[in-house]
């Protein structure tokens, strides 16, 4: 059995139950495969075994009281899982679907993101089953105070910075970053993503959205195309969703897709920067559902179907993916769908949203796959610019910070380039991903010896 065979079987046998988990980790440790013959100090220091494995995971309740005055408790979990290269750092995600599981396989796909933007960012992730749908703010900033109240004494600006993730939008940072301020009495930089007020960046709301879309015109830009003029479909209508949707529009591009957990809206006619406004209204502060766009502009909806549904039944016709939601959106069928329908490039914002049969469908019909490790690492940068800004006590300019963004996004896309050339996958975006990510830490956990 090849070591990289033998590190998965013991995984599924130790780890067995946490699915995502154990399809992150086959999908970046069966592409590590060629580093093997090249790094036998690796293989003698079990590299290979100890990355899959968390440096540690915290697990802690959650107890709060609602609007009735009833107690709730739930889950809370920090997972930091390598620091090799720099703090932990990794998002907060709160969904009633949270578990170990999910959390884990997060954290390991965050430690190969993270050496991606070339900054000194290790890998973590936190979050709680905790379901800010449907709950009043006092409701949301109680739960968030409670999380803090276990959770400040593990993070710290060289330790530890959490940020959001899915339900943790700006509003939730502002509460946990509130309680953190009142019980340690620091104003330090523990959290990222923060409001502009109190040491946020600019452009980091944007960023993740904004780097999926550079990332994607890197990689026509191989085949000699670009964004402008092309019909593209993005899943989601959070954060991600929202400024995906902005920088097609700015680039020339036509997104006619968006959706939430009730269905998709189909606007073949364009979604513009108007009706964009209309979205961040109604899912930032309205906090309403997507089916509200189809009323208010006169386009079909399509209940409890995502995007990738509607392409396949519908037969709709796009040319470019932004898959910008959850986790394995994207199956087998919605692939060769997404193919026949004239796709060739998808771009992921959302962690790892296609399984495992369909990337191999993507790749399998040269499609331009960015996975998400390496296409949606743009908000994880502009966190470590977050944290830069904070240490030099100054901030940086609009400008600046997309520069810089662009910048990151484009070595992010030269690197995958160069690894999956160096290691006899040319122009896969997978294999170059993991490999670039994976070298960095790798060494600098043989360079620490056995700890
Ligand atoms: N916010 C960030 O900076 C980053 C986020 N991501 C990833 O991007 C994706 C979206 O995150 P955000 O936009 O931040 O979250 P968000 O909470 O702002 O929006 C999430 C969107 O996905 C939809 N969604 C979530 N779970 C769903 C489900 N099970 N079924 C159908 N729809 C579902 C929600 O309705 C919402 O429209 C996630 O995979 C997240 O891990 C990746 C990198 C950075
Ligand atoms: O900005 C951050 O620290 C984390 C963003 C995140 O959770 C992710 O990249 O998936």
């Amino acid at each position: 059995m090849s070591v990289i065979q033998d590190v998965l079987a013991k995984l599924q046998e130790k780890d067995s139950g946490q699915v995502e988990f154990l399809q992150a980790a086959r999908e970046v440790l069966t592409s590590l495969e060629p580093t093997v013959s090249k790094h036998p100090d690796f293989v003698k220091a079990k590299i290979y075994e100890r990355i899959a494995v968390p440096d540690r995971a915290i697990l802690f309740k959650v107890p709060w009281v609602d609007d009735s005055g009833e107690v709730q408790v739930n889950r809370g979990f920090r997972i930091q899982f390598n620091n090799a290269i720099g703090p932990y750092k990794g998002g907060l995600r709160f969904h009633p679907s949270v578990n170990i599981g999910i959390i884990k396989f997060l954290g390991f796909e965050q430690i190969f993101k993270n050496s991606l933007t070339t900054l000194p960012m290790g890998g973590a992730k936190g979050g709680s089953d905790f379901d800010p749908k449907g709950k009043s703010d006092g409701e949301v900033m109680r739960f968030c105070q409670a999380f803090m109240r276990e959770l400040y004494r593990h993070i710290g600006p060289d330790t530890d910075v959490p940020a959001g993730d899915i339900g943790v939008g700006a509003r939730e940072i502002g509460y946990l970053y509130g309680y953190y301020l009142k019980i340690v009495n620091q104003n330090a930089s523990v959290l990222t993503g923060k409001g502009l007020e109190y040491g946020g960046s600019l452009i980091r709301p944007e960023a993740t959205g904004y780097g999926s879309v550079y990332f994607a015109s890197e990689m026509l830009g191989t085949r000699k195309q670009e964004i402008a003029a092309k019909t593209a479909a993005v899943s989601g209508s959070g954060n991600v969703a929202q400024y995906t949707v902005e920088k097609l529009i700015q680039l020339g591009a036509k997104p006619i897709t968006l959706s939430d957990s009730n269905g998709t809206i189909v606007d073949e006619s364009g979604i513009t920067a108007e009706k964009l406004a209309y979205v961040l209204d109604l899912k930032n502060y309205r906090r309403g559902r997507i089916s509200e766009y189809a009323a208010k502009f006169n386009v079909p909806f399509f209940a409890n179907k995502s995007p990738w549904d509607v392409i396949k039944e519908q037969n709709l016709k796009v040319d470019l993916a932004f898959p910008s939601s959850h986790e394995n959106e994207i199956e087998a069928a919605h692939a060769e769908a997404m193919v026949k329908n004239g796709c060739f490039c998808v771009s992921e914002g959302a962690n790892m949203p296609t399984t495992l049969d369909a990337v191999d469908i993507f790749l399998e019909k040269n499609v331009l796959y960015g996975p998400g490790k390496a296409a949606n690492a743009g908000g994880v940068a502009v966190s470590g610019l977050e944290m830069s800004q904070n240490a030099m006590r100054l901030t940086w300019s609009r400008e600046e910070v997309d520069q810089r963004l662009q910048g990151i996004m484009k070595n992010i896309h030269q690197s995958c380039l160069e690894a999956s050339e160096a290691y006899g996958a040319k122009g896969n975006y997978v294999v170059g991903a993991n490999i670039a990510g994976f070298l960095k830490v790798a060494k600098a956990m043989l360079a620490y010896g056995i700890v």
